[in-house]
């Protein structure tokens, strides 16, 4: 239950020679909460890797030194000026120099966090058995906001959580504080991650009340030395609910003052206090439009509120709109392309990485590159709400990656959305990345062991946007299991590949959103019942006897427009649609003729087939994997393969199935008799895998 801070012993003798020679006791410079962690992160990781704690020494050689620049004597100050140069307020350097007089590692850096930082990178090259030699490392984190939302209700159930209940036991805050708490900010903090959204964003405004703010503010304290600032979700009329007020209108005077008054009150308890996510007028939340106000209303009224403390708000693109009913794609866009430029400067513009909703494969949602005068913040989805929940294994930084790297061409070639999300594409000063958590109070914190690997994959993606998801994965291998190649290089290559096989299995050739409605489990692609069409797969796949797919070219939605032109112009034609984009931009006949010369229904079938034996791949390298993996992993992984396996074929058959009917061709010769019929699978009352 260490997730990736395993600090598994070292065995190998050489290795062991090295780090205890190079490291023979520890000098902390001066004194603080973060310090202090610091140096109680050390001694765990001592006494887990060589079963001893690491003295305390006042001088010698070969001692480790923490602490912040201006606490180094003045000429290694001096020395070290141009690094210093290098790296940035959260930055740390770990460097080999002569203090006073001795050979040194130095972990030093601007602030407490950046020593703190640069302690956690000590010990992740330890734990990737790298030698400790010529040390001469500096970093500083690509984004400013690293922040993990939690959709936890204060109830502690959690929307779209599935490994178990909150982890925050609100009704016994502030008197219970959890070792759990701890563990949280530690593992947050070792990734670089700076922030938390207590709260849903479907929020409730109870947790903006005297009582809660209590609360907050314990954890509030237990995650400082930490470097987590916490945050809240603000219900835009808690000024009507907690305030007696009659309006919650941001242009009323009254309800700007309650705001202020707020924002004062939580400032005076939680100094650091983050600011407000805002998700408003939105799936039922209330909003600046219920009085016929802008968004830039609502966000800038909030943001004066919480200015003068250096707060900001996060407020959401997530918005359904009146413009364009017929593309639900297109109207975050058509919302907010016409304010750019007018947000407050404390606010950020938090936009999920695709237009519809966190589908396993989406386009890069077109308001990146769209707004340069506002800073936007990438929302991704930790938690697997339409990936098999915590049932199956999928390692979602390569999907993070695939959108990051993406062109917008807004400012010509290279105009990548990573370049949007860190600010270089527009000079931004403000920049950030959200990743909906996937942690509740299960043992494991993430319920499938390997959700834990899209927690920290996300964290290394907020510090460094351009990491490599191979890397992400090997660091967090070697760190949770073992160093061992063997294992190693089968599960990396396995890791990689799982974000691919799910899309095979669920959506491929850009089909999306045709999940069960409502809980998003398991294959729904006769859905159409629902009250707003476009929560109706049946909205998004289109199929008919003519064709399937969505049309978003000029004889469609034209939502390509809200591209730049060298995509929506390769994106106009099936031929030069990158095939993975398939069927989102294009309606097709069920026998048109793919790159393979395949017919476009044979290249489906075919998909769902590589999917399903894919997974049967993944079981087998898993199955090899067992002497390398303690027993209750090994099991764990084991059985939750086998649902993923069984789930994959669900997903196969019961879209092949339902497919058909509008192509009617013939099933392929390589797709095995499906177990059950259609109905058999529309008239399914669990959400979970039929026996198969
Ligand atoms: C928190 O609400 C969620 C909702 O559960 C989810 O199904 C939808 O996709 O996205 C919403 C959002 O992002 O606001």
């Amino acid at each position: 239950y260490d997730l990736w801070l395993q600090y598994n012993k070292i065995t190998d003798a050489q290795l062991q020679k090295n780090y205890l020679n190079k490291i023979q006791g520890i000098k902390i410079l001066g004194n603080s909460p973060t310090l202090n962690v610091s140096a109680e992160e050390m001694q765990t990781a001592w006494k887990s890797f060589f079963g001893k704690e690491l003295p305390e020494k006042n001088s010698g050689e070969n001692i480790l030194v923490l602490g912040k620049m201006d606490q180094l004597p003045q000429q290694l100050q001096k020395n070290l000026k141009s690094d210093f140069e290098n790296i940035n307020s959260e930055g740390y350097i770990i460097k080999e120099v002569k203090f006073e007089g001795n050979n040194t590692i130095l972990i030093t850096g601007k602030s407490h966090i950046g020593v703190l930082y640069g302690s956690f990178r000590l010990l992740r090259e330890m734990q990737l058995h790298n030698k400790l030699s010529n040390l001469d490392i500096y970093d500083s984190s690509k984004i400013q906001k690293r922040v993990l939302n939690h959709w936890d209700n204060l109830d502690r159930t959690v929307e779209r959580g599935y490994a178990g209940f909150s982890i925050w036991d609100w009704h016994l805050l502030p008197d219970l504080i959890k070792p759990e708490y701890t563990n949280y900010a530690r593992a947050n903090a070792s990734i670089g991650i700076n922030g938390t959204v207590l709260t849903n964003v479907n929020a409730n405004s109870l947790v903006l009340t005297e009582e809660y703010i209590k609360k907050v503010k314990a954890l509030a304290e237990v995650f400082r030395p930490y470097g987590i600032q916490v945050y809240l979700t603000a219900r835009f009329s808690s000024p009507i609910e907690n305030g007696g007020l009659e309006t919650a209108d941001p242009l009323n005077e009254e309800v700007r003052q309650w705001w202020k008054d707020k924002a004062d009150q939580i400032y005076a308890e939680i100094p650091d206090f983050g600011g407000f996510l805002v998700k408003a007028n939105s799936e039922g939340q209330p909003g600046p439009n219920n009085y016929g106000r802008s968004h830039v209303d609502g966000a800038n009224m909030l943001a004066e509120a919480v200015a003068p403390h250096g707060g900001i708000i996060m407020w959401r693109a997530f918005v359904y709109s009146e413009h364009d009913p017929e593309d639900r794609a297109k109207q975050a866009y058509s919302e907010f392309v016409p304010f750019d430029g007018e947000f407050a400067d404390n606010v950020l513009l938090q936009v999920k990485n695709g237009a519809i909703d966190f589908q396993p494969r989406e386009p890069f949602h077109p308001l990146f590159g769209a707004m340069p005068n506002t800073p936007l913040m990438m929302e991704f989805q930790i938690t697997q709400e339409y990936l098999g929940f915590a049932t199956h294994l999928v390692f979602l930084p390569k999907l993070f990656e695939e959108t990051l790297e993406e062109d917008t061409y807004v400012n010509g070639e290279n105009s990548t959305v990573a370049k949007v999300i860190d600010g270089t594409l527009s000079n931004k000063k403000l920049t950030g990345m959200a990743g909906v958590a996937n942690i509740g109070n299960e043992r494991n914190w993430t319920g499938h062991p390997f959700g834990q690997a899209n927690w920290y994959g996300f964290g290394r993606l907020a510090w460094d946007p351009y990491m490599d998801s191979g890397d992400i994965a090997e660091e967090w291998l070697k760190m949770t299991f073992t160093n061992n190649e063997e294992f190693v290089e089968p599960m990396k290559e396995m890791m990689l590949e799982s974000r691919e096989t799910v899309v095979k299995y669920m959506t491929p050739l850009g089909l999306h959103h045709i999940m069960r409605t409502g809980h998003h489990y398991g294959p729904g692609p006769w859905v159409s019942n629902l009250s707003r069409p476009e929560w109706n797969p049946v909205y998004y796949h289109k199929a008919d006897s003519a064709g399937v797919g969505f049309d978003r070219t000029s004889s469609g939605s034209n939502a390509l427009e809200q591209y730049a032109d060298p995509i929506a112009e390769k994106y106009s034609s099936p031929e030069t649609t990158p095939e993975k984009y398939l069927l989102w931009f294009h309606h097709l006949p069920w026998d048109y003729e793919m790159k393979n010369g395949k017919t476009l229904w044979y290249n489906m079938a075919s998909k769902y087939q590589e999917g399903v034996e894919e997974v049967e791949d993944m079981t087998e390298t898993w199955n090899n994997m067992e002497q390398y993996v303690d027993e209750e992993r090994f099991e764990k992984v084991s059985m939750l393969l086998q649902i993923q396996l069984k789930e994959a074929k669900w997903w196969r058959d019961a879209c092949l199935l339902y497919f058909q009917q509008f192509s009617n061709m013939e099933m392929p010769e390589f797709i095995p008799e499906p177990a059950h019929t259609l109905e058999y699978y529309k008239n399914l009352k669990t959400p979970y895998a039929p026996g198969i």
